[in-house]
């Protein structure tokens, strides 16, 4: 499990100094049976402490928060089962009662669509409206009309809704906040910053592709934030739907333990529910939108062996990652309904396992079981670590605790321009957040009032006066950063936050007229701040404005935003690849930069060499400076300016002007003149070496090679792999299904620019593809040379102009 709770040295010890500081008639609280919120125990110090014991009644509230304090701010001095043991009756039950989970998959699996169901389930809205559907309206959660239009998911969306879960005849209402993401690669970073702050996820296959690039991608990110997952096969209406095979899928290329806690009744268009494997109950959806579950012990005759094989591989894939289920499995016991469930559930958010679910979104089939698995399987806020770090000491982790009397900490995650102002997407890890309170940003010290909270359901929102810990919520007039973290000033904490891809690709970009700068500017900066693998610089040389983000589509979606929403029309130059530049063998260097034009001149000798970096473990390493100087003939400060010199040169290589990877520098020798030489000359002299070393080191253009992963039907196979042909693409592996095949290749971006089309009018608009960064390679010795000339061309012109 890697969401492991730190250990401390002794729990039991910090509680005790937690007490000491106290005044000394707590101690009769005893520390194995304590129970702050509920009735406090007497302890075993005989009448001295039952004199106390009703006093600590009137104070156990205030105990309580203190050893929940001191928890919150010593870094580690309780583990997270001892706090959430101690938080009183109602505390613990409201955190038990909330879910916050993301719905993440491959494009097209389904994940709004399913969204709308559980929305309509739930009874947040009163209809059902389909992606691209017939009444155009569209689902709730793609509000923007380019979604709508497009019927993709831009950008993510979060809501909220309650879910009453029948257990025992008995209705338990959980509340769900839920973002539903995208599955494109060029909006991924709405699937990094849901699941940062998510402690769930869905993760929905297609019944009929089962583990796609996307899952895989998706797959990593839950990964990468320790996000517990059920699984959900959706499409199970579809021609050649199998959803044994994407159990097989999980396991076998997600490499994460999966089963089956259900098998389909009928399949196709005659798929009719699932029977919930664990109670032998079949499910049926009835009513006009499946609104109704019935149940029923009486299964299908032609199910039952099904679904006793597939019982006894639940069982048996639950007995490897889970002790209890392994030793009732050991003595040949067979395990109850309710230890098959706990184990499910322990498994699941110990990352151990993912629970396999099925239906059908489209056919209003199977998905309420699914919510019940999010109640059942997924864990509660006070069940994920959460960690900050303590500016006080040293950085060190800090867990933070789901309880509503701590003091206030929360990450903004996101940020929209709405019709009202900059909305600020915030997630309560602790405390409670409160209208008209100050919060401070941890990144600049800042104070800012929150003027107006608001739950957001989509496009739409509820204005409520707080929100308490564990809960996602979003507030306005709150100026900030998409990551930053927040506090109520009294912790000096901060919150690390989500991994961003580097872009890959970029254009030129200016208003057709003048007219529109002021809002070509203000989309700009607005579009920066929301999405942070959308950058925007200005390139000195040619004075234009370089926007950069995850592929064509990406960009594609600003600048028609930038139309519909700030009414600029804009011209574009061609897409440019993010190249990079580097060197292949190790040169030496002695330079001089000397000057004498009257009055001070400049004097600046470096000597040293430049080498290759050996690559890591992804590949082309960041440029590395470093100093060998024996004797001190070049002093710290103008070390530092040479320092700078090199990093400055490497933003802007000398091949092509773009950045410079795998390159270090050494400083090993060099000179000053005592009145002559200055930081700038340094600086300068060190720039002036790295452009002549760099010529001589056989430099060379790197260019990025994307992993890309094209699905299409199997007629268009041929097709495909000539197309793939004609751009040098590496085909690593292809998968063929009965109906499509998957082909995944490793192709350079560059040749890439209108594939999308080119792609659809070989496969008669069926294929699709998805591309995602791989690793830079050096590019083809034709391309580098005209890159080269067509850099030197630029240069001389402007250096007539
Ligand atoms: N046959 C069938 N089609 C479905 C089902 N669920 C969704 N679809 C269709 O699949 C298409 C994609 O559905 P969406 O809900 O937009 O998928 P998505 O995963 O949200 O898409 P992106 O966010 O753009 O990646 C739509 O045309 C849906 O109608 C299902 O259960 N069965």
């Amino acid at each position: 499990m890697q969401r492991t709770v730190r250990v401390v040295a002794s729990a039991e010890a910090s509680i005790a100094s937690v007490r000491s500081s106290l005044r000394p008639r707590y101690l009769c609280l005893n520390a194995s049976s304590r129970n702050l919120g509920g009735a406090a125990t007497l302890g075993s110090r005989g009448k001295g402490a039952q004199r106390y014991f009703s006093e600590t009644r009137h104070i156990r509230a205030g105990v309580a928060e203190a050893v929940l304090k001191e928890a919150a701010t010593a870094p580690g001095s309780l583990t997270q089962e001892t706090i959430i043991k101690n938080l009183d009756g109602k505390e613990k039950q409201r955190l038990d009662r909330i879910r916050n989970i993301g719905i993440a998959a491959h494009i097209d699996s389904g994940k709004t669509t399913a969204t709308e169901r559980v929305l309509f389930y739930t009874g947040r809205i009163n209809a059902i409206h389909e992606v691209r559907g017939r009444d155009a309206v569209g689902a709730k959660m793609d509000s923007m009309e380019l979604e709508r239009e497009k019927g993709i998911t831009i950008q993510s969306a979060a809501t909220f809704c309650d879910w009453k879960k029948v257990e025992n005849g008995k209705e338990e209402k959980y509340h769900i906040n839920l973002i539903d993401t995208p599955g494109h690669i060029d909006f991924t970073i709405e699937v990094e910053r849901a699941l940062r702050v998510l402690d769930g996820a869905v993760m929905i296959l297609c019944a009929v592709s089962g583990v796609q690039s996307q899952t895989i991608t998706v797959d990593r990110q839950m990964r990468r934030y320790n996000i517990p997952r059920i699984s959900f096969v959706n499409k199970m209406d579809r021609a050649g739907a199998n959803p044994f095979k994407a159990v097989e899928q999980i396991n076998q290329k997600l490499k994460i333990p999966a089963a089956a806690l259900q098998v389909p009744i009928g399949t196709e268009s005659e798929f009719k529910g699932v029977i919930d494997l664990i109670n032998r109950e079949a499910l049926y959806n009835e009513g006009p939108r499946g609104e109704t579950i019935r149940k029923t012990s009486e299964i299908p005759e032609d199910l039952k062996d099904l679904v006793e094989e597939r019982r006894s591989m639940l069982i048996e894939t639950l007995a490897d990652v889970d002790d209890e289920i392994a030793e009732i499995f050991l003595d040949e016991k067979v395990p109850s309904p309710l230890q098959i469930k706990q184990a499910i559930r322990r498994a699941t958010i110990a990352l151990k396992f993912t629970p396999v679910l099925m239906g059908s979104a489209l056919a209003d089939k199977s998905v309420q079981p699914m919510l019940d698995a999010v109640c059942d399987y997924l864990p509660n806020p006070a069940e994920v670590e959460n960690l900050a770090l303590d500016k006080r000491r040293d950085e060190q982790p800090v867990k933070l605790v789901s309880y509503n009397s701590l003091p206030f900490v929360g990450l903004a995650f996101k940020l929209e321009e709405s019709n009202y102002g900059q909305l600020t997407y915030i997630r309560v890890y602790q405390g409670t957040l409160k209208k008209g309170m100050n919060v401070f940003n941890a990144r600049n010290d800042k104070k800012v009032k929150v003027p107006r909270i608001v739950r957001m359901h989509s496009n739409e929102m509820e204005e409520i006066p707080e929100i308490g810990a564990g809960e996602i919520c979003a507030v306005f007039g709150v100026d900030c950063a998409s990551g930053d973290t927040f506090t109520d000033g009294g912790l000096p904490y901060s919150m690390t936050s989500m991994f961003v891809p580097d872009p890959v690709i970029s254009l030129s970009i200016k208003p057709k007229q003048s007219k529109d700068s002021g809002n070509f500017s203000k989309a700009m900066a607005r579009f920066q701040r929301e999405d942070p693998t959308f950058r925007v610089h200005v390139d000195l040389e040619s004075e234009e404005t370089i926007i950069s983000g995850m592929g064509e589509l990406h960009l594609d979606i600003y600048v028609e935003r930038m139309r519909r929403e700030y009414r600029v029309e804009v011209e574009t130059g061609k897409p440019q690849v993010a190249y990079r530049e580097t060197i292949t063998q190790s040169v030496k260097f002695d330079h001089t930069l000397k000057k004498q034009t009257g009055g001070a001149g400049d004097f600046a000798r470096v000597v040293g060499y430049m080498e290759p970096i050996p690559m890591g473990p992804t590949g082309y390493r960041p440029p590395t400076f470093r100093e060998e100087i024996t004797g001190g003939s070049i002093s710290e400060k103008y070390l530092y300016a040479c320092e700078k010199g090199f990093l400055l040169s490497c933003e802007k290589g000398p091949l092509i002007g773009h950045p410079v990877l795998g390159a270090t520098m050494v400083v090993n020798d060099g000179a000053i003149h005592m009145t002559d030489s200055s930081e700038m000359a340094f600086k300068n002299a060190t720039q002036q070496a790295f452009r002549k070393a760099f010529k001589e080191a056989k430099p060379q253009v790197l260019e990025p090679l994307m992993k890309t992963t094209i699905t299409a039907p199997n007629e268009f196979q041929g097709n495909i792999v000539g197309l793939l042909n004609k751009r040098n693409a590496i085909i690593n592996d292809t998968e063929i299904g009965p109906e499509d095949f998957t082909l995944i290749a490793d192709c350079s971006l560059n040749a890439m620019f209108g594939f999308s089309s080119q792609l659809r009018a070989a496969t008669q608009g069926k294929g699709e593809f998805g591309m995602e960064f791989s690793h830079y390679s050096p590019a083809p010795g034709q391309l580098q040379k005209e890159l080269v000339a067509a850099h030197e061309k630029l240069q001389a012109d402007r250096h007539k102009k």
